[in-house]
């Protein structure tokens, strides 16, 4: 609402009497906190990203499925101390439902398999991208908002899924340019850290919470992890053995430890066969500190970082055999990733891997005369019809005109006239070549 003022203007400083000025009050223009706005030059490059995820999804043959980004909060209740649950973007509708806006994908995706039940054949490859939010406190200044692909596969209990879903991470990462000597992923197994737990005769229910707090090694000290530990029920030695294997990097380690006969060996084992055959070794390493933070895991889980060090997790992933039983329903084995859309725009702005993705137009239409609007109109139909792109410009000098056209990197400039028109005439001028010339009207294509 506007509202007079008399808030002193330059007028009065020359001794005029100060006149009564409207000030209107303007709204805040930027977008809430933590969420951006994309500018046409930020959806390209978006956009662009998007296709790639799109184009590796197609080529592991995955079927895209979309989610709301409104859920039941009951769909994210977990105890097990998680960033993610604690930082849920929560609220009450106007019907008095406890709702989210979705902090993360794989809770929807086993939502919508068990609503299915058996009308979907097993296994599913399906793929989504979409917004995900939490409610961070302003204070760390993270955004509250990212865009994430997530690829799953629901019905396979053999490491093979989780060799696609690297595999699909191994390609998406090459056609960006990125390689083996920028970004490593590091898989370990959910089970190497049960079996520990195991042999100190933890009881399983703590298993979720110390596979929380263990994520936190890197982010917190190695003193305040042991606390948290200890504070659940970790004695002080067991705290100590699980510190120690974690900080394993080889697999023959690990079976000394665990024994040959330990599932978390197999299955570790035979991804890194299985590696071999897919030709992607050199991306991948075991690091038995990979724990991930999401308290579903139950296998194998990995991580995409930058070799660099300077940047977060660029992507993780892992299995989630039992999540659908957390719901209510018989368990399917589930494996996924997510693939959020900040970090490894980061990462290629590092590595000088941004593509230069310019505004292209096929046309400019400008007629010299307004009395020309009208067959201006005719032939803009014309060529999208035709499907070209066509950008119509009027009121504008014709210099203004030509500059136009190179920033939006046209194709051609079709200039409407009168003289040319009375001869059922157009004037097309090619920007590449500079070649002008006239052609009738039901030539131009
Ligand atoms: N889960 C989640 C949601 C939103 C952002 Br930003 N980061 C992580």
């Amino acid at each position: 609402a506007s509202r007079a003022s008399s808030i002193p203007t330059h007028d009065d400083v020359d001794g005029a009497a100060p006149i009564a000025v409207t000030e209107r009050t303007m709204i805040d223009v930027n977008p809430p906190r933590g969420t951006r706005d994309f500018l046409p030059e930020d959806m390209r490059l978006r956009n662009w990203l998007f296709q790639q995820f799109r184009e590796v999804s197609r080529l592991l043959s995955f079927e895209e499925v979309d989610f709301p980004v409104l859920e039941s909060e009951a769909l994210f209740i977990r105890k097990a101390g998680e960033e993610i649950t604690q930082q849920l973007y929560n609220f009450e509708d106007k019907g008095g439902r406890r709702v989210v806006l979705r902090p993360e994908i794989t809770p929807s995706l086993a939502r919508l398999v068990i609503k299915q039940g058996k009308s979907v054949s097993l296994p599913l490859k399906w793929f989504t991208i979409g917004q995900c939010w939490r409610y961070e406190r302003m204070t760390r200044g993270r955004r509250r908002e990212h865009y994430q692909w997530n690829m799953d596969i629901i019905g396979v209990s053999r490491v093979r899924a989780e060799a696609e879903l690297i595999h699909a991470l191994v390609i998406l990462f090459e056609r960006l340019g990125i390689t083996s000597a920028d970004v490593g992923i590091r898989i370990s197994s959910r089970k190497v850290l049960q079996a520990l737990l195991q042999t100190y005769s933890i009881p399983e229910h703590l298993f979720t919470e110390v596979f929380v707090i263990v994520d936190k090694l890197g982010k917190i000290t190695k003193e305040e992890i042991e606390k948290e530990l200890v504070s659940v029920g970790v004695s002080l030695d067991a705290v100590k053995g699980l510190v120690e294997v974690l900080s394993f990097k080889s697999l023959t380690r690990l079976e000394d430890v665990l024994g040959p006969n330990a599932e978390a060996v197999a299955d570790l084992k035979q991804l890194f066969s299985l590696a071999e055959n897919y030709g992607y070794s050199q991306w991948i390493q075991f690091d038995a500190s990979v724990v991930r933070g999401l308290a579903y895991y139950t296998g194998i889980v990995f991580e995409a970082f930058d070799k660099e060090g300077k940047l977060r997790a660029i992507c993780g992933g892992g299995r989630y055999d039992r999540l659908l039983s957390t719901f209510g329903t018989d368990d399917i084995p589930a494996c996924g990733f997510g693939f959020g859309d900040a970090v490894i725009v980061e990462l290629l702005k590092e590595k000088g891997l941004v593509p230069d993705l310019i505004r292209q137009v096929d046309d400019i239409v400008f007629p010299l005369d307004v009395e020309l609007e009208g067959p201006a109109s005719k032939i803009v139909a014309s060529l999208r019809q035709k499907g070209r792109s066509v950008d119509l410009v009027e009121d504008k000098r014709l210099k203004w005109v030509f500059k136009h056209a190179e920033r939006v990197n046209a194709g051609r400039l079709i200039l409407v006239g009168n003289s040319e028109w009375q001869r059922g005439m157009v004037r097309v001028k090619i920007l590449s070549t500079r070649e002008e010339y006239e052609i009738r009207i039901d030539e131009l294509d």
